[in-house]
């Protein structure tokens, strides 16, 4: 049975599967029997599969897809673009997707989904790691697609950086392989499978998944490759029971309808729990607020109504990474392009052109598209049908996981600027406080909230308290029943921990990799790939592993570490089960990790006195100021300021969409510009151009060159750095200029200078503390529930693998349901005997220094902070030194001595 918001939380859900009793996990699990082959795209027996040969001529292309007149839109006038300073290397598809399968390369090249991305980094979500070296050995069994990878005809060099890849559809003449535009030169490729040797009637996506989701094809298929051509009578085929049954549901909105429309794009024979009714919700218009737990199939309530309602569909994610993901999980009907701030202008032109073209049905964008004028312009006001939120506790800094840039999501911003209507709001994990702030924000009615269990109850939850973690892992690992579980993700919070752990699980033949942030994105693909079809047994990981990964025989996920929160649990242990068999979730704790991990909760807050200097920089010219474009340089100002980047974005987002709108942030860019005059004499170019004579002016010059702050220059003119930049772009085109740009920075143009800096600075640092508070008591309500479950499991029967699940599934309930905060002590010290006197010391041996009390209580807990590096301030004999007592503590000490210390008349 599932609970849903309203049940008392006693009991947990089985979604997916929704079986009461889930079956144990075999030795070694038999792959889950093939879903129903779908009507759409292919059958089997009527695909030929043949070895590869190199004589072999491409089949004749499928005719395109029928177009539906509903989908069209009118071109959209956006203005040309600005070509950007930023470099960045371009990847192709390739480089993402190592071993792509047909059904991928189809749905990417032949349904137009977008193919050059140039960041896959999820590093973002990695915090005080260490850099570890790159993977160089490949695992002791390396799977057969590495070996024969150069074999591949369809790899694009997939090192090299390329020119962006546009993927065309074919015309009706040249086979149904998908053409490539390189250099805008027509490549013909063909696209390799290989063979799933069941013998079953698989329809593509379902090899698809098989391909991804954990090689469940046999060993004897593994790197076998061949060719599989599919007749174009059977693709239109395909499209055409699509379309029909998209048809039907237009006419209808019913049950009936909604199931073949499922049933024909994915092959699935039912809705899982929530799925229908948000559907529904949704292609009624209503904006809904959605909580499914992981892996229970919340992509299908977007992607259904993607392809039902007339315009398009914009997916908001918050990491690159994840968008791709997505991206790549589209059914072939859907047609899917990605817009983020880390692609190229060429890249952002393609897909922009695609969107004009009106040839994309679903946009996954980041957050920060929303800043950019040219984005927002090339969206017809008419054309957004549904904006979707997914991961959307970012949007609450109450969540364990909030993203200053998901502040731009508010409702009344996106009716203004995009005329959306209606908003599909996702999330696994979002506590009461967190729902009710996304809800309010997104303005989504209480009675439009769907939400099911958290938990599924296939994982047996068990905890450990541990002296001894590393040993008492390998005993975990070697005893039942995690040794009969054959693909394992052991989660680490430090970098340096995963090759540790991972050198030791290989030391004693346990098939282990690390996986973390720092690794080339190169050799974290591999990693996935290997983990994916079976070739690693465990990964040690950060929690940069597992976003987008759709893995459906994980058995086991140990938490080597505590999580943060009961969130990140709750989302790091979703990742086990997802096919519905028995799985184990362990979680080892210990003091000593939970103080290191209390001391960084600190690592981000400000104090006043540092907010208030940074306001200061902020509005640095007071007057006439209105509408000036300023600039934050990234690099030098967390210094200056003791501030993280990402708290300075925070507070400039604050300042532009709190109740007083005091500035409007601008796409980040570089802002430092050095140029170079050729041709003509830079007096004279001054003489015919305002913008050559405004840089003269405005200049200093350097060896020749002149240098430049671009804000400042498109400021005095009047422009927008934007247009600044594309009329330098053309004056290089002539051969007139050359330039280059450096210091990225955060941009802004001022609306309205504050009267009062020193209430407005009380007031951002207060909601700061409340919000860092809220993340310690995250972290407390996760380790009072670790310790709770080992104090209570005690006195529980059951065997190792599950003692602990209900005790640990009441405490999530509760804390999710009723924001429960759970009451007694937490493990911290509330007071030392040397405290008083040490910092006293310190002070006076820094005496030249200029601390704040968050400083030194910072030193005191051993964390560094922009200002205060790990590399100098570590050596100190105080650092660290009172990490076990509570940081308030230590921070208020330090204000007394501080106090004192400036009375005595210290500099
Ligand atoms: N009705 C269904 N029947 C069977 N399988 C389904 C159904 N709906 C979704 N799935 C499958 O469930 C898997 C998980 O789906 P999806 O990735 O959408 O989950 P999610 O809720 O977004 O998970 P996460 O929060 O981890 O991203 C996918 O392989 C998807 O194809």
């Amino acid at each position: 049975m599932d609970s849903d918001s309203d049940s008392d939380g006693s009991h947990v859900s089985a979604t997916p599967p929704g079986s009461p009793n889930p079956p144990p996990r075999p030795k070694p699990a038999p792959a889950p029997p093939p879903p129903p082959p779908t009507l759409f795209p292919l059958h089997k027996p009527k695909a030929k599969i043949k070895k590869p040969s190199s004589k072999q001529k491409p089949p004749k292309p499928p005719p395109p897809p029928p177009e539906n007149p509903r989908n069209k839109r009118p071109p959209c006038s956006a203005p040309p673009l600005s070509s950007s300073p930023v470099k960045f290397r371009i990847l192709s598809r390739q480089d993402h997707q190592p071993s792509s399968s047909l059904p991928e390369i189809l749905r990417a090249g032949y349904f137009t989904n977008i193919a050059s991305f140039t960041d896959l980094s999820t590093d973002s979500l990695e915090k005080n790691v260490d850099v570890e070296p790159p993977l160089t050995a490949p695992p002791a069994d390396p799977p057969a697609f590495t070996a024969k990878k150069h074999k591949l005809p369809n790899l694009i060099r997939a090192r090299e950086p390329l020119p962006p890849v546009t993927l065309r559809k074919c015309s009706g003449s040249e086979g149904n392989f998908v053409k490539l535009n390189l250099n805008k030169k027509f490549n013909r490729r063909k696209f390799l499978n290989r063979k799933c040797s069941t013998g079953k009637s698989y329809s593509r996506s379902y090899r698809k998944s098989k391909r991804r989701k954990g090689g469940e094809c046999d060993d004897e298929a593994e790197g076998d490759e061949f060719v599989v051509e599919i007749s174009s009578k059977e693709m239109s085929k395909g499209f055409e029971a699509v379309e029909e049954a998209v048809e039907a549901v237009r006419d209808g909105v019913s049950d009936e309808n909604l199931v073949k429309l499922l049933k024909v794009m994915y092959g699935y024979d039912s809705f899982r729990d929530g799925q229908l009714e948000a559907i529904k919700m949704v292609l009624e218009g209503k904006s809904t607020m959605l909580v499914l737990p992981t892996g229970a199939g919340k992509s299908i309530c977007y992607q259904i109504p993607a392809m039902v309602l007339p315009g398009i569909t914009l997916v908001v994610s918050p990491l690159v990474a994840l968008m791709i993901d997505q991206l790549k999980q589209l059914p072939p009907a859907i047609q899917g392009g990605l817009l983020s701030s880390s692609q190229t202008s060429q890249e952002v032109a393609d897909t922009l052109g695609l969107l004009q073209e009106g040839a994309l049905k679903v946009l996954f964008v980041s957050p920060e598209r929303f800043l950019n004028a040219e984005f927002l312009s090339c969206l017809s006001p008419t054309s957004i049908s549904l904006l979707v939120v997914d991961e959307a506790h970012c949007v609450s800094e109450w969540s364990h996981n909030f993203r200053p840039s998901y502040m731009r999501l508010r409702a009344s911003l996106l009716r203004s600027r995009l005329n959306v209507g209606c908003i599909l709001a996702m999330t696994a994990t979002a506590t009461a406080t967190t729902l009710n702030a996304v809800m309010s924000a997104l303005e989504i009615p209480p009675t439009n909230l769907i939400q099911k269990s958290l938990l599924r109850e296939n994982l047996k939850l068990s905890v450990s308290m541990s002296g001894n973690r590393i040993k008492d892992l390998l005993t975990l690992i070697k005893s039942s029943p995690f040794e009969e579980v054959k693909s394992i993700i052991i989660y680490c919070k430090f970098q340096s921990e995963t090759d540790t752990i991972s050198r030791y699980l290989c030391d004693n033949n346990i098939n282990a990799k690390s996986y973390h942030g720092a690794l080339p994105s190169k050799d974290r693909r591999s990693i996935q790939e290997w983990f994916c079809s079976n070739k690693i047994r465990v990964v040690v990981a950060t929690v940069a592993f597992g976003m987008g990964l759709d893995k459906r025989d994980v058995g086991a996920v140990i938490h080597y570490s505590l999580p943060e929160s009961l969130e990140e649990y709750v989302q790091e242990i979703g990742r086990a089960g997802r096919d519905g068999r028995l799985s184990y979730c362990h979680l080892f704790f210990d003091d000593i990790t939970y103080f290191k991990l209390r001391s960084l909760m600190y690592s981000d807050g400000v104090d006043e006195y540092a907010v208030n200097k940074f306001l200061c920089e902020v509005f640095k010219t007071r007057n006439n100021s209105h509408g000036k474009i300023y600039s934050i340089i990234k690099e030098s100002a967390p210094c200056k300021f003791d501030m993280k980047e990402e708290v300075m974005l925070t507070l400039l987002t604050q300042l532009e969409l709190g109740e007083v709108q005091y500035l409007r942030l601008l796409p980040p860019t570089n802002v430092t510009c050095t140029l170079n005059f050729y041709k003509t004499s830079p007096a004279l170019l001054a003489d015919k151009d305002i913008v050559v004579s405004t840089i003269l002016k405005k200049s200093e010059t350097k060896y020749g060159q002149y240098v430049f702050d671009i804000p400042t220059v498109a400021s005095s003119i009047g422009v927008t750095i934007t247009d600044l930049s594309s009329h330098l772009q053309n004056l290089k085109s002539t051969g007139e200029i050359t330039y280059d740009s450096k210091d990225p920075a955060y941009c802004y143009s001022i609306v309205q200078v504050p009267e009062d800096f020193c209430s407005l600075s009380l007031n951002l640092t207060k909601w700061l503390s409340e919000v860092e508070h809220c993340k310690v008591q995250k972290l407390d309500a996760m380790f009072k529930t670790a310790a709770y479950a080992v104090n209570e499991g005690e006195k529980l029967e059951g065997d190792y693998g599950s003692k602990h699940t209900l005790c640990v599934q009441r405490k999530i309930l509760d804390y999710f349901k009723e924001d429960v905060i759970f009451e007694g002590p937490n493990a911290m010290g509330q007071s030392s005997p040397f405290l008083r006197a040490d910092i006293k010391v310190f002070l006076q041996s820094n005496s030249h220094a200029k601390f704040t009390p968050r400083a030194v209580a910072r030193i005191m807990h051993g964390i560094a902070s922009p200002a205060y590096p790990s590399t100098i301030w570590s050596k100190s004999h105080f650092w660290g030194r009172y990490s076990q007592i509570d940081f308030q503590v230590v921070m208020d000490v330090a204000k007394e001595e501080l106090l004192s210390f400036v009375g005595k008349g210290a500099p």
